[in-house]
This record gives structure tokens, sequence and C-alpha cells, in this order.
């Protein structure tokens, strides 16, 4: 096995698992949007499942739809390999006709780092992938406003007041994955959660973003960690590298006013 294997396997998994996610959009219509939800969520990690099992054997898994033992099992703590995936990400989005902002996360980590890792984007036709990590946009000009990612219902409380300082615009969007895609394909400059989140979540589009050059960080500038004991990540910051000290300082200085 090569490391291009690995590659090459987080992309086309997470391309195979989008595909028949669509498939069974179009199949089963929104009338009953929890259903589409639940058959979405179910079938995608049984898919994802099945096929890290059979084609890679002897790795651990990681899985949102993965049931609370299976999560907690003790054994992904001491294994080297570990897939952590997010079989459905933006789940919401998916039950909404029209919507394309929602993804399949596969990545892997090694020993310590992500090494490997893909973003599906079925309903934008694309797969951002660590085996040819996208070319990253320019950075806008100092001063210049730019665009900072947020979820649509649980965007950081500090957020309006960040962007108010900043002098930037925030833009709406479903889906981990698809907003730290919109930061490498140049739809915004940055993504920024806070409040709650779990390794599945950013994952794979973490590993993506390293690999394209991207700054990645907790929101106090510390780098995040995967395949803890405790899978709980609360809070990222994606951006542009030329923007990520500007921000960081000031989410420091709202925390300070008030922490
Ligand atoms: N406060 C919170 N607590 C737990 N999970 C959260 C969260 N805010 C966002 N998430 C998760 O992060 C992903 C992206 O959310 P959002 O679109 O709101 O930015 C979603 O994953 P799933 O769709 O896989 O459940 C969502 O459940
Ligand atoms: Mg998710």
């Amino acid at each position: 096995m090569t490391i291009r294997d690995d590659h090459s396997l987080a992309g086309d998994l997470a391309t195979e698992a989008g595909e028949r996610l669509l498939e069974l959009r179009a199949r089963h219509g929104f009338d009953d949007q929890r259903a589409l939800k639940d058959a979405g969520d179910r079938s995608s990690h049984r898919f994802l499942m099945d096929a890290l099992e059979r084609l890679r054997p002897s790795d651990s898994v990681l899985s949102e739809e993965a049931t609370r033992e299976e999560r907690m099992d003790p054994r992904r703590l001491t294994a080297s390999r570990v897939w952590i995936v997010d079989p459905l990400d933006g789940t919401r989005e998916y039950s909404e006709p029209g919507r394309s902002d929602w993804a399949v996360h596969v990545a892997l980590w090694q020993e310590g780092a992500l090494m490997a890792g893909a973003v599906a984007l079925p309903a934008q036709g694309r797969t951002l992938t660590t085996a040819e990590p996208p070319v990253l946009p320019k950075a806008p000009a100092a001063g210049e406003p730019f665009r900072i990612a947020v979820s649509r219902t649980r965007p950081p409380e500090f957020v309006r007041e960040l962007a108010a300082r900043l002098g930037a615009e925030l833009v709406p969007i479903g889906s981990a994955g698809a907003k730290i895609s919109a930061v490498l394909t140049g739809q915004v400059e940055a993504y920024v959660h806070a409040g709650g989140q779990y390794e599945w979540d950013s994952a794979a589009p973490v590993a993506v973003a390293l690999a394209a050059g991207a700054h990645v960080s907790r929101i106090d500038g510390s780098p995040p960690a995967y395949n803890q004991a405790d899978p709980s990540l609360p809070d990222i910051l994606v951006s542009l590298p030329d923007l990520a000290p500007t921000m960081l300082a000031c989410i420091r200085d709202l925390h300070r006013q008030s922490p």
C-alpha cells in the first residue's frame, strides 16, 4: 500500500458515497424530510463502513453515524491508522430542495496527524482531495473587505461583532465541509465556528485545507487534535493564511472583553 493510495481511496469513497446520496435524494423526494435525512445518514455510513472494512481491514474507523459504543471503543486510541468519516455533513441542507451545501467527509488520521482526506460536494459536482489539493486563491489586499462563512443555524455568538470590527461580510452556508471548501475555492476567505462540533465535522476538510496551505487552527490559535478519546472539537478557524493573524487577534480581543 502506498501513501498515494490512501489519498485516492479517500477521494473515490467520498465521491461514490456522494453519488449514492444524490440518487437517494432524487428517488426519495422531499415530502418526508426527516425520513430523507435518516436514510441518507444511514445508507452513506453503511456504504463507507463496508468499503473500509473490505479495503482497509486493519484500520480503525470513527464515524458520526456509528453507535456510541463504537465511537468510544478505546481500540482506536491505540491504533496507528484511523479513518474519521462524516457520511453526510449538512444533513439539514441535504433534505432541503435545491441546496448544494452538503458533503461527504473521508479523512485518514495516522500516528498523530491527518495524512489524507477528501470532501465530496455531490450537488456541486466536485470532490476536493489531498491527492490534488486546490490552489488557494489570492488573499484580498490589507484593508479590503472579505467574506466569512458561518453556520446558517448555529453561528458563534461573537461573529457579528467580529465581522463588524474586521469590515467583513458574513456568508451563511450549510455543512462544515462545504464552508471549508468555499474558503479553498474562493467563494469566501474564512470560516469560523464555535459552540459545538465533532472531529468528523472538520477532519476531512481540514486535511484538504492543510494540504492546500490554508490556515487551520482552533479559535485560540492552537492546532486542532484528532482521534482524541472525546471526539468533541467545538471550534475551528480556516482562512487564507494572510488573514489569520488579524482574525485571531480580533477573536482574542472579543473574548477578553466578554469571556
Ligand atoms: N453547536 C453545535 N453542536 C454540535 N454540532 C454542531 C454545532 N454546530 C454545528 N454542528 C455540526 O457541524 C456540522 C455543520 O453545521 P452547520 O451547517 O450548522 O455549520 C453539522 O454536522 P451534520 O450535518 O453532520 O450533523 C452540525 O451538526
Ligand atoms: Mg457533520
